[in-house]
């Protein structure tokens, strides 16, 4: 017969967002755990007897439920908590890995009230595609991959309505997304009236970020209007911008099962889903100008 080898089992990418509420400021613990577990797991192997299986599922709400029960001061003391919990509460287990990928953010500077704004640490892709046919010039930049979140101060209700709805209202979630935009210079190619590409870019980036931790929002739809028309109001030298923004949406875990309140004025955890994903795109212009962006980002 056969041997079974090494084998281990568990669930990989619980995908954690923490908030922690210390009055107006919010703080973000955002960690991506894979748990892996082995030990004496040979009859499940061989026979199908699962009398030795934690379930990969129980894994989860493990750590769903000590993130909220014990909070997350660190990656390595949430992955050492975890750990010790299922060798000792588990005669089987011999052995538990927990890999923790810990995501950063950095606080957005705005001039509203409240420290609930974040832009995910890294940098973002900034773009550019020039084109000229000897006498034309068009020159449209942008960016992709900013990853933003206001961890309050959105909400999403008063929507249509018909037999499969099932989304409840919201008056306090998460709003996250990931911006890919593209904006349109007006320059042709008049020496006096070249733009500073560089210093364009940076504002560009600042007013789209300050409109987005500023603007109080009922939609994602309705921020992104309010970071188009920042950038218009604000730089002369672009016409058209344009957004792909995936609305990432952070669902409220219900730990209920396990007696505990996860409600989000005290401060929530919540499972941040990767797919499927809203998605809103819209170009904001400048009054009388004609779209040229194409309504595809992917195309540019
Ligand atoms: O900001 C949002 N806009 C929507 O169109 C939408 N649809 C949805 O299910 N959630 C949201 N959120």
């Amino acid at each position: 017969m056969p041997i079974l080898g090494q084998n281990q089992y568990g669930k990989a990418e619980n995908r954690v967002v923490k908030i922690t509420r210390d009055g107006a400021t919010h703080h973000i613990k955002d960690l991506n755990v894979s748990v892996s577990l082995s030990g004496d797991m040979d009859e499940v192997h061989y026979s199908g007897s699962n009398a030795h299986v934690l379930p990969t599922d129980t894994t989860k709400n493990t750590v769903y439920a000590f993130a909220k029960e014990h909070g997350i001061e660190s990656a390595e003391q949430f992955g050492i908590h975890l750990a010790r919990h299922f060798v000792t509460s588990q005669e089987p287990i011999r052995t538990a890995r927990i890999r923790i990928e810990e995501y950063g953010w950095e606080r957005i500077e705005h001039t509203r009230q409240g420290a609930h704004s974040f832009v995910r640490k890294g940098q973002e892709t900034r773009l550019t595609q020039i084109t000229y046919d000897g006498s034309a010039w068009e020159v449209v930049s942008g960016l992709k991959d900013l990853t933003v979140m206001n961890s309050t101060d959105s909400e999403f209700w008063g929507y249509v309505k018909d037999k499969y709805t099932t989304l409840p209202e919201a008056y306090d979630r998460i709003l996250a997304t990931e911006v890919s935009a593209r904006w349109r210079f007006n320059w042709t190619d008049d020496e006096r009236e070249t733009p500073d590409w560089e210093e364009s870019y940076e504002q560009v980036r600042k007013h789209l970020l300050q409109a987005f931790a500023e603007t109080y929002s009922l939609s994602l739809q309705q921020t992104l209007y309010q970071m188009g028309a920042r950038i218009i109001d604000h730089r002369d030298e672009i016409d058209e911008v344009r957004f792909s923004l995936p609305n990432k949406h952070h669902f409220l875990v219900d730990l209920e099962p396990f007696g505990l309140k996860n409600a989000t004025e005290d401060g929530a955890v919540y499972f941040a889903a990767d797919r499927p994903y809203g998605l809103i795109e819209a170009t904001v212009l400048r009054d009388g100008v004609e779209p040229r962006i194409p309504v595809d980002l992917t195309n540019l």
